[in-house]
């Protein structure tokens, strides 16, 4: 099985390099991969003049999985937007067919204490976010800047075709029905007609889950009960757009942004793995990024591109145990236990997976 790793800009490199000493672990343990190191991103635009060059594109077309650090940078915020890092991530995603970006929001009890809710209200916490990802207002045309009647207008059109809702939809109804038989679909169909089709598929579509129990509900109030009561949500589904920015939100019932994985699949099952977060230019290079996300966004690979269950879970334990020994990044750090920088976190769980 071929891996692609992206590691990207900012503190990418940093924790793609601990995820990446999981997967030579289980290299060594018998799995049969091989990893080949590929541009996206600033570091790409630095070497090729393109953010997704077609170097990468041929790697990853070829491969079985790809595991992506973060990029951008602001650096590049000046450059025409063609040219920026974050165009060469939506660029690898449409090329994928990546339509389907599965955010799991689980809280580990060894971090209820740094969650942002109180520990009664997140306790045992298990959200599963499904994020359309190849469309929406982030794909939608027509967009851009221009003159109209002597001064600049901006726009950027949100899109959604029927096909796109069902097939997402599809995903998400398949796995309320593996989980806790509850769907909450997000929109904002009292504003958007794009919404309202979002609202009108999704409900058509639940005839054919008649075990799943759907309900609706406006992305504002969503936002709101997510840190309000987050244990009334099983499988969210929204769009692009909706679910880029709850899923950011949700991460910190966790404890923290650098605590979520991703998944983003085609209809092959072919997947781009990569932890939720950017390339945090504030903390890159100071050896103090968690890479638990990273890590997990590894077990995420093996689960659903490579069916190694077993594999998955020894992972997700061999987090829970380094987070039960009281190791800690910053961004999860309390008063009294270890704290230890991206490297030694690394260290950790690769001790645990050894026992
Ligand atoms: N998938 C991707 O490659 C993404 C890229 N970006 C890009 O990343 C750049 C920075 O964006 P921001 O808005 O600052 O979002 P960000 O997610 O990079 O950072 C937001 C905040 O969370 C912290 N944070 C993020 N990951 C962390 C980790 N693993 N450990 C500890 N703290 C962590 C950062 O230090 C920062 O304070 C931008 O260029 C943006 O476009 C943003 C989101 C996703
Ligand atoms: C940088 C954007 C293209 C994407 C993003 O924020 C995300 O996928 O979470
Ligand atoms: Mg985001």
């Amino acid at each position: 099985m071929k891996i692609v790793l992206l590691a990207g800009d900012g503190i990418g490199p940093e924790i793609v390099a601990q995820a990446e000493r999981v997967l030579l672990f289980l290299k060594q343990q018998g799995l049969k991969i091989e990893l080949e190191p590929a541009l996206l991103g600033g570091c790409a635009v630095d070497a090729t003049d393109e953010p997704f060059p077609e170097a990468t594109r041929k790697l990853a077309a070829e491969a079985d999985a790809i595991l992506l650090g973060a990029v951008g940078s602001p650096r590049y915020d000046t450059l025409p937007r063609e040219k920026r890092p974050e165009q060469g991530l939506l660029a690898i995603r449409k090329a994928l067919n990546l339509f389907a970006n599965l955010r799991p929001v689980m809280l580990y009890p060894e971090l209820a204490d740094v969650s942002t809710l109180k520990p009664e209200v997140v306790a045992g916490l298990d959200i599963l976010i499904v994020r359309e990802l190849t469309g929406g207002i982030y794909f939608g045309q027509p967009r851009g800047i221009e003159y109209q009647e002597g001064q600049k207008v901006g726009f950027n059109t949100m899109h959604y075709s029927e096909a796109e809702i069902q097939r997402i939809a599809h995903i998400a109804f398949q796995a309320a029905r593996k989980r806790n038989g509850k769907l909450c679909s997000i929109d904002k169909m009292n504003v958007l007609e794009c919404t309202q089709l979002w609202r009108d598929v999704i409900t058509e579509i639940a005839q054919s889950y008649p075990d799943v129990e759907l309900s609706h509900m406006l992305v504002d109030n969503a936002a709101m009960q997510l840190v309000r009561d987050p244990k009334q949500f099983d499988v969210m589904v929204t769009g692009n757009m909706f679910g880029d920015i709850l899923s950011d939100e949700a991460s910190m019932l966790t404890g923290s942004i650098g605590m979520l994985p991703s998944a983003s699949l085609n209809d092959q099952n072919k997947g781009l793995y990569e932890p939720i977060h950017g390339s945090a230019p504030d903390i890159a290079g100071k050896n103090i990024a968690n890479p638990l996300a990273a890590i997990l966004s590894v077990a995420m690979m093996l689960r659903y591109s490579f069916n190694e269950e077993e594999a998955a879970l020894k992972i997700e334990r061999a987090v829970q145990a380094t987070l039960r020994q009281g190791y800690r990044t910053e961004d999860i750090y309390e008063i009294g236990l270890k704290k230890v920088g991206t490297i030694e976190m690394g260290d950790r769980v690769l001790a645990n997976l050894q026992v």
